[in-house]
């Protein structure tokens, strides 16, 4: 009997390493931070982290890169991957389509790195309902007026595309608030002091991750 329980325990650590490490889901109002902080992640734990890159039909800002940051699409082509099955989750923010494809987790999960997913409370929603089981971060800001000014300082958004960021933050405010829905809820304040609380959340996983490699 005890010998069943050990051979159990055994198999189910073992079926742990070989899952690899557990994804991390960073979501968050659009302005909150979420881009800046996992940059810094992936920065400073080069080889640790891999980043999910996104599909979205929407236009590319200055400075983005086509397969690093997103892979932009056309409506066309994104409504037919997601015909075909090739996404984990897709949503519709701001009047554009975004999605995670499955082949984006994968080439992450085959270099055995943590796959850091950025995406919005719908696809929170939707990841919940499949077996990826990633930890849940939510990133927040200190007030909307304060995101306000960051996404005007941004430069990035035209007014109504601003309006309507604002808008889908405010629910997001609301919903991520409800209890068990994310294992971290990390405010925004002093990008620092918020980069050492997504270090400290991540810090079981980043070991394991360190002493994979190592081994
Ligand atoms: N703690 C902070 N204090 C001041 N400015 C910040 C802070 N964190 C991020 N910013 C700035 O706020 C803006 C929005 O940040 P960022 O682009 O990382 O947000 P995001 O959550 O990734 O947005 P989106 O979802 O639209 O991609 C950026 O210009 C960034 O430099
Ligand atoms: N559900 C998903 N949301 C995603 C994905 N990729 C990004 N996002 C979220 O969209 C908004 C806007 O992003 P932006 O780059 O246009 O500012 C932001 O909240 C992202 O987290 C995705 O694959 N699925």
């Amino acid at each position: 009997m005890i010998c069943g329980r050990r051979v159990r325990r055994f198999l189910s650590a073992a079926a742990a390493v070989m899952a690899g490490p557990r994804p991390v889901v960073l979501s968050g109002p659009s302005g909150a931070g979420k881009s800046t902080l996992l940059k810094m992640l992936l920065k400073d734990y080069e080889g640790v982290f891999g980043f999910s890159v996104s599909h979205t039909t929407r236009q590319p800002r200055p400075g983005e890169c086509n397969g690093k940051d997103y892979h932009f699409v056309s409506r066309e082509e994104m409504q037919r991957g997601i015909d075909n099955g090739e996404f984990i989750e897709n949503a519709v923010f701001s009047g554009n389509m975004y999605g995670t494809s499955k082949a984006a987790v994968q080439a992450v999960q085959a270099k055995n790195q943590i796959c850091i997913l950025d995406i919005d409370m719908q696809g929170v929603k939707n990841i919940k309902k499949t077996d990826l089981n990633p930890i849940y971060i939510s990133i927040q800001p200190p007030s909307v007026d304060i995101l306000e000014r960051r996404l005007r300082d941004r430069k990035t958004e035209s007014e109504e595309s601003l309006q309507k960021r604002l808008q889908a933050a405010r629910e997001d405010i609301e919903i991520s608030k409800e209890p068990g829905l994310f294992d971290s809820v990390i405010i925004n304040d002093d990008l620092e002091a918020a980069y050492d609380q997504l270090k400290d959340t991540l810090k079981e996983e980043i070991e394991k991750a360190q002493s994979s490699k190592t081994s």
